[in-house]
């Protein structure tokens, strides 16, 4: 598909700007959309001098259709990769209506006009969120999906939904859902990475920024989970080798019809306190932490089969959790504000 654009909502953020790298040495041509809401121009700066390309970009949201019909106007748009929306899960068990109408409301509106512009191949950004609690080990893309347990995550689960039914009603739309599991780690620049607004919710910028200075210490959300040390187990999956996975998966279109479902995992669970080992490896940084309560809606352990995605689309995580440790600790250090000036 080089040659043509690929319109990248959500590209100036975390996945987004890592896929936009990857896109250009990959030989695509992308052009970002992205309201700013939680990114900054700086990171798609950042991308530009790693790549020595530039991006187009338009600072404009999902939910302003004449922006959109704009943007597929003047570009020759042939894929969208949608990272767009809103995904802080606390947030949304505050505002729902925020997020049903950023995440559901604004990928409708996103659909709408790539059917009205005759733009038919789709990347979506889902989560192993759209599983619920665990039924079986490791979770292939069979298990049920759909009990979610706050509104953050049945937003996906409901824009998976539309996305299944609408390729059944436009046979020219293809359709590949991607559902991440942990994406952590940075670009081994160390000038792109991770920049959460606020405290961080998940727990490798928690981490980071403990180690760094930024936090005192780190609470562990319980021990007494049956898994190696009782603390929760996840699969963490390097933020490149997720990237790639949206290369694979643009490659994957042009042979799919209907809607298509992979996850994006590597197939290996760390414990909370393994993670803080490693990253205390990587980092030469003491990463003190206290053990508390379990958090509300978290699982003992979580981890993919990603052996799909390998078989169909020859996608296959290859960066170890060193190695995310060691580029989330190069990004953290060289930037301990994120993107803003220090
Ligand atoms: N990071 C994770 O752990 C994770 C896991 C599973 C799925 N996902 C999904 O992957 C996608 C990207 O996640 P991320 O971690 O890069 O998040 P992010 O917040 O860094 O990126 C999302 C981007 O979308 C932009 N945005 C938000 N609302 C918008 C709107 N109305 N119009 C235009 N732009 C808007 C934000 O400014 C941001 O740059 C999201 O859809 C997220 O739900 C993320
Ligand atoms: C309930 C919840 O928020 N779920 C979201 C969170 O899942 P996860 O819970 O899978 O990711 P996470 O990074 O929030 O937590 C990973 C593991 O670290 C533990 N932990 C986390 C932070 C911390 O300060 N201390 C600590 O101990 C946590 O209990 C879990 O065992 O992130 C995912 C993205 O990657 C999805 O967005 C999930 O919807």
């Amino acid at each position: 598909m080089s040659g043509k654009h690929v319109l990248v909502t959500g590209g100036a953020g975390y996945i987004g700007s890592h896929t936009v790298v990857e896109m250009v040495t990959a030989g695509f041509s992308p052009v970002v959309l992205d309201n700013l809401s939680n990114a900054c121009p700086e990171s798609l700066k950042r991308v530009e001098a790693i790549t020595g390309t530039t991006i187009p970009f338009y600072s404009a949201d999902l939910l302003d259709k004449p922006a959109l019909q704009a943007i597929f106007d003047k570009h020759d748009i042939e894929a969208v990769v949608h990272f767009a929306g809103l995904k802080a899960v606390g947030e949304s068990v505050a505002k729902p209506l925020s997020y049903y109408k950023v995440n559901v409301g604004g990928t409708t509106n996103l659909l709408e006009v790539m059917i009205e512009k005759g733009v038919y191949n789709f990347v979506f950004s889902s989560s192993a969120t759209v599983y619920g609690e665990p039924q079986f080990l490791p979770i292939t893309e069979s298990h049920p999906a759909g009990a979610c347990i706050n509104p953050y995550g049945r937003t996906k689960y409901v824009i998976e939904e539309i996305l299944k039914d609408l390729s059944i009603a436009e046979k020219n739309l293809r359709v590949v859902l991607l559902r991440y599991f942990n994406p952590i780690g940075a670009h081994k620049s160390g000038t792109i990475g991770e920049d959460p607004s606020g405290i961080p919710n998940n727990l490798l910028p928690y981490v980071s920024q403990v180690a760094v200075g930024r936090r005192p210490e780190l609470s562990v959300y319980g021990s007494d989970y049956d898994t190696v040390d009782g603390t929760g187990v996840r699969d963490y999956v390097h933020v490149v080798d997720l990237a790639l996975g949206h290369i694979a998966a643009l490659k994957k279109l042009k042979d799919i019809s209907g809607c298509k479902v992979y996850n994006l995992g590597t197939g290996t669970g760390y414990s909370v306190l393994q993670v803080v080992e490693a990253f205390e490896k990587a980092s030469g940084k003491k990463v003190p932490y206290k053990i508390v309560d379990r958090r509300a809606g978290d699982s003992a352990s979580v981890y993919a089969d990603p052996s799909l995605a390998e078989k169909e689309l020859g996608w296959k995580a290859e960066r170890g959790l060193t190695e995310m440790c060691e580029d989330c600790w190069r990004w953290q250090s060289q930037n301990p504000q994120g993107f803003k000036k220090d």
